[in-house]
C-alpha cells in the first residue's frame, strides 16, 4: 500500500487540518500518517486557542515516521512558527522526502490567523524551496508573489512568479474568487486550468487541506502532477456536492461521501 504523511495542525472540530488530511488520504486509498505541529481549539465559527508542539517534539515525530514507514508523499499544512518550519525543511531534506505538497496555510476560512507574521518569510525561504508543488489560495498567492490578483491573467502571472522564484510547481486555487472555482497549475512553464463548477455550498471549512492531501495521495499512488490535481479536484467537488451541513459557521465537507459499503450504513 502506498503511504502519505501530513505535517499539520489538529482541528478539534475535525473538518480541516490533520483530521481532514487523514480522512482524505484514507478515502484516496493511501495509508495516512501524521506529525502534529500544533493543537487548535477550533470549531466552524473560529479558533479559540493554539498550542504548538516544541520543535524538538516535531523532530521526534518526523524521525519516528521516516525511520520506519517511509512516506511516498508528504503534505504540509499549518506550520505556525519559524522554528517549526526550519525543523520540517531540515528533516525533509535529511530524509530526501519526495512528492512534497506545501499548502501555505495562513488564515483559516473563519478568519483566524494560523501562522505568525514573521514566519511567512521562513515559509518562503525554507519550505517553498523543498516543495514539489505549492497550493496557495488567492490571498496567499498575493502575498507570495507580492502582487494583487483580480483576473485569471493575474493568477497566471502570480503562479509563474512564485514557481520561477522557488523552483516548484504552483497551483493557484480559485475557490475564493473571481471565477468558477477554477484552479491554475503552473508546472515548469506549462499552464493547465482545472475548471470546477462552483458548488453553492457555504460549508467550505477545510477545502484547502482536503485538496492538498488529495493531491499528495495521488502523487503517492504514482500519478503525475496534472493527473493528481485533476483527481483531487474531482474528489473535493464530490465532497462539497454532498451538502453536509454541520455546525453554526462554515461547516466541514463530507469527506467520506464515496463510502457506500456495509460499514457506512446507519441504523434502520
Ligand atoms: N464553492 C466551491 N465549489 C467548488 N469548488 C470549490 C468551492 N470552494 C472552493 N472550491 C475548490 O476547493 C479547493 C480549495 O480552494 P480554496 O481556494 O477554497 O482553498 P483555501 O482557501 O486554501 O481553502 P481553505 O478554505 O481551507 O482555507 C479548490 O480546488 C477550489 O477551486
Ligand atoms: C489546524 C488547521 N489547519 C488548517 C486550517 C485551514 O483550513 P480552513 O481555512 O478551511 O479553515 C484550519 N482551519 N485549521
Amino acid at each position: 500500500m502506498k503511504t502519505a504523511l501530513t505535517i499539520a495542525g489538529s482541528d478539534s472540530c475535525g473538518g480541516a487540518g490533520i483530521q481532514a488530511d487523514i480522512k482524505t488520504m484514507t478515502m484516496n486509498g493511501v495509508y495516512a500518517m501524521s506529525a502534529v505541529t500544533a493543537l487548535t481549539a477550533q470549531n466552524t465559527t473560529g479558533v479559540t486557542g493554539i498550542m504548538e508542539v516544541t520543535p524538538e517534539f516535531l523532530a521526534m515525530q518526523l524521525d519516528a515516521v521516516f525511520t520506519d514507514i517511509r512516506p511516498d508523499a508528504v503534505k504540509t499544512g499549518m506550520v505556525s512558527s519559524d522554528k517549526l518550519i526550519r525543523i520540517i525543511a531540515e528533516k525533509l531534506r535529511q530524509y530526501k522526502a519526495e512528492n512534497i505538497v506545501v499548502d501555505p496555510v495562513m488564515v483559516a476560512t473563519s478568519g483566524s490567523r494560523l501562522i505568525a507574521e514573521e514566519a511567512v518569510e521562513t515559509l518562503r525561504l525554507e519550505l517553498l524551496l523543498v516543495a514539489s508543488v505549492v497550493t496557495p489560495n488567492i490571498p496567499e498567492a498575493e502575498i507570495l508573489a507580492d502582487m494583487s490578483i483580480t483576473s485569471d491573467k493575474d493568477m497566471i502571472t502570480a503562479a509563474e512568479t512564485i514557481g520561477r522564484k522557488y523552483g516548484c510547481a504552483v497551483l493557484c486555487k480559485g475557490g475564493h474568487s473571481l471565477n468558477d472555482a477554477n484552479d491554475l497549475l503552473w508546472n515548469n512553464g506549462n499552464i493547465t486550468w482545472f475548471r470546477g463548477k462552483r458548488i453553492d455550498n457555504p460549508n467550505t471549512h477545510g477545502t484547502g487541506c482536503t485538496l492538498s492531501s488529495a493531491i499528495a495521495s495521488n502523487l503517492a499512488k504514482g500519478f503525475g502532477l496534472e493527473k493528481s490535481v485533476e483527481r483531487a479536484k474531482e474528489y473535493i467537488s464530490g465532497a462539497l456536492a454532498e451538502m453536509l451541513d454541520l455546525g453554526k459557521g462554515s461547516g466541514p465537507m463530507a469527506h467520506a461521501f464515496a463510502l457506500t459499503g456495509e460499514f457506512s450504513k446507519t441504523a434502520e
